[in-house]
């Protein structure tokens, strides 16, 4: 049974208990609600009966009204626990999966996200979140509760008068079967809402990530036009979900109070034929006006469960993904890196590294180098296991890298890309995270090697300015700076540099390549550039060109030999000698 409940409805071990403890506080707050009408039959019962010359005791209204203050405090506590078991342990089930939605996040290879837009991954965290939290509080444990007690109204009702049972509950899988009927064309409508409103996020997104290049083209009018376009479809896509819905929920409602007509009509034929007395008829007739409330609300609550079924599915979809796994505690024999025959391919069949080998050495700096698009940058990426070899093995001190837990391997490189990314904090802490635990003074001292103390002095807060999102107030050169001096800072045995001076001018590079030359000392450093006086310095050239290893060794070697790494060069020398 939880099992099952954790299947179907993407819950924790924990989750699936405290649905089943809910239903049941559910079933018995629908059931705690018959409570006055049991009081009312009984004090009807006891003023009809000098009526009908049965008895002549007068109703004891002190009874009655001890009787309505025990109803009050039932209803009270039955109404309080199943508030507090179904709320709090839905809030509580919500906030585990969102951590483990997080923890997951944070387990999976960079291929996931690269298969991903990232609209739709926010609304899987925060949205599809969101709708379960309100599906599990508000419609699932009711639904299951409102089954539950009305399975024992009914053997009630069907143990008094099966005529009169059956004419109250005929409805009630007539209601059911309307909803359930329809759930193809509610699912079907839901997720037609679903995707037009993921294609807005996505509009909206895109429309702020490249507003510059759209207003620098001068698109904004046909871009807002699009724009316009597909908030109308994910308009219409909305009205037409909650009018199905609305129109198959507001039918099954009808439905159900066919149910009061149909015990009327039967009952009044059974008391003039004398088959049934007054006060059952009433019972049923009271009952009935009662049974359906709980009903009514849960046959709304079905459809929603039905939508639920949406974020069920994507959060069951991302559980499933591998995740990147490996050992905390490794030893390593040395820094080295080792390509072993990698081959390595995206989302296609066509492989972006093929066949790669080579050594990358402790205490040497190793180039890649090569035409654009040739898998350099899939190269470094590999060698810190962002993503995993399609075949072939990465080692790094001799292990292969796959049996190592990503973040305990990440702790021995640091890395300066291409895209820096920064965050929204002050320059100290964008820094600081290279190394948690370093002082100001540390920061600092990385920073002034790094060649950040000169623009930091004209920021209004020095150090403690906030840079805005991914640094927005500051140069791409200067926020590649405070990358450098996150590297430096974090002073790891792997350096991995993708371009990490290409946003600089001559000048400050040339400053940079001697603050690196002195942190790269003794360690492993895989360098990626393309301007060769970047790699000057470097010990090993890997030619990289079209995911092959097209020549490797040392600079002077392959200079002398007729290839690719001597006509990148002889190129650069040229471009270098024109002047505008
Ligand atoms: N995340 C990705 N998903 C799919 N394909 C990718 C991805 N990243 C890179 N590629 C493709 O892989 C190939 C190699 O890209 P890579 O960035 O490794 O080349 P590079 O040699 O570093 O290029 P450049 O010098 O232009 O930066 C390219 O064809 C590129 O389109």
């Amino acid at each position: 049974m939880l099992t099952l409940l954790q299947n179907k409805f993407a819950l924790s071990e924990r989750g699936a208990r405290d649905l089943i403890k809910g239903s049941l506080y559910s079933a018995l707050t629908d059931l705690s609600m018959l409570l006055p009408v049991g009081l009312f039959i009984m004090l009807l019962d006891e003023l009809l009966q000098p009526l009908l010359g049965t008895s002549t005791a007068t109703p004891n209204l002190l009874k009655y009204a001890l009787l309505v203050g025990v109803v009050f405090v039932v209803l009270y506590l039955c109404q309080f626990w199943q508030y507090s078991s179904v709320f709090l342990s839905t809030y509580t089930e919500s906030a585990a999966r969102r951590i483990h939605l997080a923890e997951k996040l944070r387990q999976l290879p960079l291929s996931f996200f690269g298969k991903r837009d990232l609209a739709d991954l926010t609304n899987t965290i925060m949205g599809d979140c969101a709708t379960l939290e309100h599906a599990f509080s508000h419609a699932v444990p009711q639904l299951f509760g409102a089954m539950l007690s009305t399975l024992v109204i009914t053997i009630g009702l069907l143990y008094m008068d099966w005529r009169m049972g059956l004419a109250v509950l005929w409805v009630i899988p007539a209601a059911f079967m309307m909803i359930i009927g329809s759930k193809y064309l509610q699912n079907r409508a839901e997720l037609k809402h679903y995707q037009a409103k993921r294609i807005c996020a996505d509009g909206i997104q895109e429309c702020l990530e490249t507003i510059q290049d759209i207003k620098a083209c001068n698109m904004q009018e046909r871009y807002l036009e699009g724009l316009d376009k597909k908030l109308d479809a994910a308009e219409q896509a909305h009205i037409h979900s909650e009018l199905t819905l609305g129109a198959f929920v507001t039918g099954a409602q009808a439905v159900l109070r066919l149910g009061l007509a149909s015990v009327i009509l039967v009952g009044s034929e059974l008391l003039i034929t004398g088959k049934t007395d007054l006060l059952t008829y009433l019972i049923f007739l009271i009952t009935a006006s009662r049974l359906y409330n709980p009903l009514s609300e849960t046959l709304a609550n079905v459809a929603e469960i039905f939508m639920a079924e949406i974020p069920i599915a994507r959060m069951q979809e991302m559980a499933a993904q591998p995740v990147q796994c490996g050992e905390k505690d490794y030893r390593l024999n040395g820094y080295d890196i080792e390509f072993d025959h990698v081959s390595f391919a995206y989302n296609t069949a066509e492989p972006v590294l093929k066949d790669v080998s080579f050594i990358a050495k402790q205490g040497e700096v190793t180039a890649l180098i090569g035409p654009s698009g040739g898998g350099k940058s899939t190269a470094a990426k590999l060698a810190a296991r962002f993503w995993d070899a399609t075949s072939g093995t990465v080692r790094l001190g001799g292990r292969d890298i796959t049996t190592i837990e990503p973040e305990a391997l990440l702790k021995h490189y640091a890395i300066v890309f291409q895209d820096v990314t920064l965050f929204n904090d002050t320059v100290m802490e964008n820094i600081r995270l290279g190394k948690r635990d370093a002082t100001d003074e540390e920061v600092a001292a990385a920073a002034r090697l790094a060649m950040c103390d000169e623009f930091v002095s004209r920021l209004p807060l020095g150090y403690h300015t906030v840079i805005g999102e991914n640094g927005s107030v500051l140069s791409g050169g200067e926020r590649q700076r405070i990358s450098i001096a996150r590297a430096i800072l974090k002073d790891a045995p792997i350096i991995l540099l993708d371009e990490a001076t290409a946003s600089l001018d001559v000048e400050n590079e040339t400053k940079i390549q001697a603050a690196l030359a002195e942190l790269i000392k003794n360690k492993t450093v895989l360098i990626i550039a393309h301007r060769m006086r970047t790699i000057a310095n470097a010990d090993k050239i890997v030619v990289l060109s079209d995911g092959y290893v097209a020549q490797q060794g040392q600079p002077d070697a392959l200079l002398k030999q007729d290839g690719l790494y001597r006509n990148m060069v002889m190129i650069q020398k040229q471009n270098m000698a024109w002047s505008l």
